[in-house]
């Protein structure tokens, strides 16, 4: 049998407790069934609508026993494959801190050269080279 293609019109279209879709690393699952025996409760999962659930998921750090329970619940590969989908808000928030980074990384290469400069500028300064 061939797998199923969820598209993100399907995703969107089955997140209430009639129907619910939740997409972890690229795969979607029916949890359904399920929301009513999450230990972690409904409220986290309905959340977690129509969006790519795999940050929560893997934030919790959910156990073996907790991951086992996917394959069972299996819909389809989400037509974007393990393509992030993330909000406006998350994509300028995570290239923000990716600038940050980037940033400091420069700092790394420009503080212990101008200390190096300065050094020098005093020997050259004080007579003692
Ligand atoms: C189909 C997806 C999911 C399954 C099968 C699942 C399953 C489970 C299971 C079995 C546990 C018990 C502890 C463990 O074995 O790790 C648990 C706990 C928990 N889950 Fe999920 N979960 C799912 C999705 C989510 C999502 C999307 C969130 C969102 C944040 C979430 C939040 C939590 C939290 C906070 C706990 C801890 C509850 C506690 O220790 O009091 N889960 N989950």
């Amino acid at each position: 049998m061939a797998t199923k293609t969820v598209t993100i019109d399907d995703l969107r279209a089955n997140k209430t407790k009639k129907s619910f879709y939740i997409l972890i690393e690229g795969k979607v699952y029916d949890v359904t069934k399920f929301i009513d025996e999450h230990p972690g409760g409904d409220e986290v999962i309905l959340a977690e609508g129509g969006q790519d659930a795999t940050e929560a998921f893997e934030d919790v750090g959910h156990s073996d026993e907790a991951r086992a329970l996917l394959p069972g619940m299996f819909v389809g590969n989400f037509e974007g494959g393990g393509v992030k989908l993330k909000s406006g808000a998350a994509a300028a928030q995570a290239s923000r801190v990716a600038g940050a980074v980037e940033q400091g990384s420069n700092l790394m290469y420009f503080v212990p050269l101008g200390l190096l400069g300065a050094y020098f500028g005093w020997r050259y300064y004080t007579g003692a080279a």
